[in-house]
């Protein structure tokens, strides 16, 4: 049986971020009870390893992500399940730590993608994975555990998948549980919990684990990396989803929550300590029939840009079984692309321009470009920009991933600048930030000094491209003033995202270490530390075993 349209429907009700209306369906968005997930707790110094290093969970055959039994010798450890669900080790250390770096870094990611003999088959279906490096007087303890989401439990203990995952939905087993699905689609409760995108440190200490759906934001504990419990929003804002990446500083939080009945996405703010969103305004999609996918977005001192992505939300596509090129999305260039930014005092749009098409999953970051007088004229927005070319969600399935032949298949990618004209003109303009080549035509997974969030900014540490390649293999320094770029490279090696952590005291912008995690050929883990000036490495510190690739992650500073 397939889904209907008048069941689409439905969905978008369900789907719909709306302030002020609650999901459309009896029981959605209902609050869940907050409650601890997990209550083992890892024990504190003196660092020791407290479980054996793990068995990677790599043996069985796999029916989707892999390809076959094993994936045989050469598949990097980067793309294989490592089931962690408690360890803590000190880590030896190759070179010198800095003594200043005090703090924790924390990696989130989707590391677990094996259920018993099911391979997932998509990069981010896996389950969530933290893993952290502790940084202390020049040494260094790690720590690796699975969050306990209740997808993930329930995965756990009924040996399948359960919730509606990026591109997983759970299979029923009889028509009538199919038509329970479909109505627990409606209330959004088949959605997954699996907060394996991203990892924030709020202004109040709360560390947060997120991904695209609402219901998906955990509280962990950065020291033992326990599920402390459910992040409730207390509010009535509603929506099911949002975007996976909120803009978090010390005072404050702001977020996207698209509305799929009206297309359009409703801009909301909380304050540091408190779980209540506050409604800040609206925009209206100018293009149909959906919002675009709003994975991130950028804000300056003054406003929030609300990106409008081609690539736009489906919800035929959310209650297909079968994964579609586009997964739950589908690309209308005829729709056109926009950007729009609103004040953050009032809430009223002041420029919302077309511009050329495009493709991406994270802004880097945007500012108010000033004239003579201080007046703004314009805002820049930059952004991992995939020249368009939506194929990139393809090319991050696990068997795309696990079957590097050699062959340069990484589609390009550039930083993409827009230039958002603020005197009411129609269009803005999008154009490379600098020649893509400088960084190998690959391009994603950014941090920058955060202390230069939403301001006028030089440095940004991404993942970069030496190719041939069928991933991003590299870590570059970008200089957005020199336009040109710094490499690190090992052979083999997938790092994930450079986080730019800054020294106490620093006056210069890349006055600090860009700190990477590593999952390299030989099938071995680091943390890697780069000198941010220089970009070369000041010392790597060891894990026992080999990690799996994670994708985002915070900087949790000692005592604060
Ligand atoms: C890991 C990453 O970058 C993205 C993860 C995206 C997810 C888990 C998206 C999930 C979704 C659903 C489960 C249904 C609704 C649509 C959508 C937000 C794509
Ligand atoms: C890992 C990635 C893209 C790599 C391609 O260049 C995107 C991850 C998105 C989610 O956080
Ligand atoms: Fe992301």
């Amino acid at each position: 049986m397939s889904p209907t349209i008048s069941s689409s429907l439905c969905t978008v009700a369900a789907l719909s971020g709306r302030p002020g209306r609650r999901a459309g369906q009896p029981g959605g968005n209902k609050r869940a009870v907050a409650q601890p997930l997990a209550a083992a707790a890892v024990t504190e110094a003196p660092p020791a390893v407290i479980a054996p290093p793990p068995r990677p969970v790599i043996g069985a055959p796999r029916r989707r992500g892999g390809r076959g039994v094993d994936g045989g010798p050469d598949e990097l450890v980067a793309w294989k399940s490592i089931r962690q669900e408690r360890w803590e080790g000190a880590l030896e250390v190759e070179g010198k730590l800095p003594t200043w770096l005090d703090g924790t870094y924390l990696r989130n990611g989707p590391g677990l993608w094996d259920l018993g003999d099911y391979g997932f088959r998509h990069l981010f279906d896996g389950y969530a994975t933290l893993v952290r490096v502790s940084f202390r007087d020049g040494r260094a303890v790690g720590a690796h555990r699975q969050i306990e989401s209740e997808a993930y439990k329930a995965a756990r203990r009924h040996g399948k998948v359960c919730y509606r995952e990026f591109s997983e939905v759970p299979k029923p087993d009889s028509f009538k549980s199919f038509v329970g699905q479909l109505a627990s689609l409606f209330s959004g409760n088949s959605l997954t919990d699996n907060s394996n995108t991203g990892v924030v440190r709020l202004g109040d200490g709360r560390v947060l684990c997120l991904t695209e759906t609402v219901k998906g934001s955990i509280v962990v504990d950065p020291d033992t990396l326990d599920t402390v419990s459910k992040f409730e929003y207390e509010d009535k804002l509603g929506g099911l989803i949002h975007s996976a990446h909120p803009i978090v500083t010390d005072t404050e939080f702001w977020t996207l929550i698209p509305d799929l009945i009206r297309p359009g996405y409703v801009v909301a703010r909380m304050d540091a300590g408190s779980n209540e969103r506050q409604f800040v305004g609206r925009v209206d999609c100018r293009g149909g029939p959906a919002p675009g996918w709003v994975h991130s977005f950028p804000v300056t001192e003054n406003y929030v840009v609300v990106p409008e992505m081609p690539l736009r939300y489906c919800a035929a596509n959310l209650l297909r079984a079968e994964p579609t090129p586009l997964y739950k999305f589908q690309w209308h260039l005829e729709s056109g692309s926009y950007m729009h930014v609103m004040c953050k005092a009032s809430g009223k749009i002041v420029a919302s321009v077309e511009v050329p098409p495009f493709v991406t999953f994270h802004f880097i970051n945007a500012y108010e470009e000033k004239d003579e007088e201080g007046r703004v004229t314009a805002i820049i927005a930059d952004c991992c920009e995939h020249n368009a070319d939506t194929s990139i969600l393809d090319n991050l399935r696990l068997h795309n991933l696990r079957a590097f032949t050699g062959e340069d298949v990484l589609t390009d990618a550039r930083v993409g600048r827009f230039r958002i004209p603020l005197d009411g003109s129609p269009f803005g303009e999008l154009e490379a930030a600098l020649d893509p080549e400088e960084h190998g035509r690959g391009m994603d997974m950014c941090s920058i000094n955060p202390a230069h969030l939403g301001k006028e900014y030089r440095y940004a540490y991404a993942c970069g491209a030496r190719r041939p390649c069928n991933f991003p293999n590299t870590l570059t320094k970008i200089d957005l003033v020199e336009k040109t770029a710094k490499n690190w490279h090992e052979e083999g090696a997938v790092p994930s995202e450079p986080y730019f952590v800054a020294r106490p005291g620093a006056v210069e912008e890349d006055d600090g270490v860009a700190i990477s995690m590593v999952s390299a050929k030989d099938g071995s883990g680091y943390a890697l530390v780069l000198d941010a000036k220089s970009f070369k490495e000041i010392a790597r510190a060891k894990f026992p075993y080999g990690l799996p690739y994670g994708l985002h992650c915070c900087w949790v500073p000692r005592d604060k």
